[in-house]
């Protein structure tokens, strides 16, 4: 659904890469994550592929059509949910998404049911700039579903949203991969990443480190622990032990032989460990 092969692009046209030989293959229904820090370059590739940035140097196709030749076909089928929102303050939020519906030239959806799926419809008839910076986000979140997209493009979906709020729209995020869209998500969160995606990219100074499943991932480089709590006498005492290591394995031997045990349980690696594994630094 998407390729991307060999992609670079230089803001100030030099050798100064923003991103640098990215490539990637995204298929049709999966939610791909691009995960990487603040400057890392994913903002730069996800508007290379809209069409908001030229393609400098290297390839790339959505919908099997040529981002070089960007045209209104493209436009068409792609929904767009970036973090800043371009709302008209004047305009309520049904009279944002309707506006917004007739730059398309494909059947759209109803603007009061999509802005009633995200939480919406108290807010519906009033102008959106009494709204919230999470109503925006939502409201923008909204919008890019008007034309049924294909593809979606999400850039932190979720950030800065509320515990209930963020579920809703990672259950909007499920359904619609359900029903066949294909969906490429740049966030931060390795929560989010690590409960919607598929796969997922790890991207830092431009360049992608690793590609995989979250599971995969944790198969190739996470190392599983084991949490034992048990009691020595009167006092309640905790370890963490590494089932690769053989020092450690032979503790676990020796805790289950000598001590009570109270509770014990594994502990798998999380993305975000995974993550400072492979980069060498934290996600921020
Ligand atoms: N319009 C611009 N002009 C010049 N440099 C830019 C521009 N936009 C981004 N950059 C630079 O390109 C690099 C990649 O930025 P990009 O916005 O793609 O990162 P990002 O991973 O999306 O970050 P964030 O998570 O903060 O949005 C950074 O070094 C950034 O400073």
């Amino acid at each position: 659904m998407i390729k991307v092969t060999n992609l670079y692009h230089s803001y100030s046209n030099d050798e100064n890469y923003a991103v640098r030989d990215v490539s990637f293959e995204i298929s049709k229904g999966e939610i791909f994550g691009f995960l990487g820090p603040s400057g890392a370059g994913k903002s730069t590739t996800q508007k290379i592929l809209i069409g908001l940035l030229p393609l400098q140097k290297g390839e790339g196709f959505v919908d099997n059509k040529n981002i070089r030749k960007s045209t209104r076909a493209l436009f068409n089928l792609i929904g767009v949910s970036f973090e800043r929102p371009n709302i008209y303050k004047k305009l309520t939020g049904v009279e944002n998404l309707a506006f917004y519906s007739e730059m398309f030239s494909v059947p759209t959806e109803d603007p009061l049911k999509l802005l009633k799926m995200v939480g919406l419809e108290e807010a519906a008839h009033k102008k959106a700039g009494g709204y919230s910076k999470g109503m925006l986000q939502r409201l923008v979140f909204a919008r890019s579903m008007i034309n049924h997209p294909k593809i979606w493009f999400l850039d932190e979906p979720t950030s800065g949203l509320d515990p209930n709020t963020t579920s809703v729209i990672k259950g909007i995020i499920k359904e619609k991969q359900q029903q066949g869209t294909t969906v490429f998500l740049t966030t931060h969160n390795m929560h989010i990443a690590e409960e919607l995606c598929d796969r997922v990219a790890f991207i830092t100074n431009g360049e992608i480190s690793a590609i995989d499943s979250p599971r995969s991932l944790k198969l190739k480089y996470g190392e599983s622990f084991v949490n034992i709590e048990y009691r020595e006498g009167n006092i309640l005492k905790k370890e963490i032990l590494s089932l690769t290591d053989e020092k450690h394995k032979q503790r676990i031997h020796e805790l289950i032989s000598k001590t009570k045990i109270e509770t014990m349980h594994t502990q798998e690696a999380t993305l975000e460990q995974i993550f400072i594994k492979i980069i060498g630094k934290e996600l921020k």
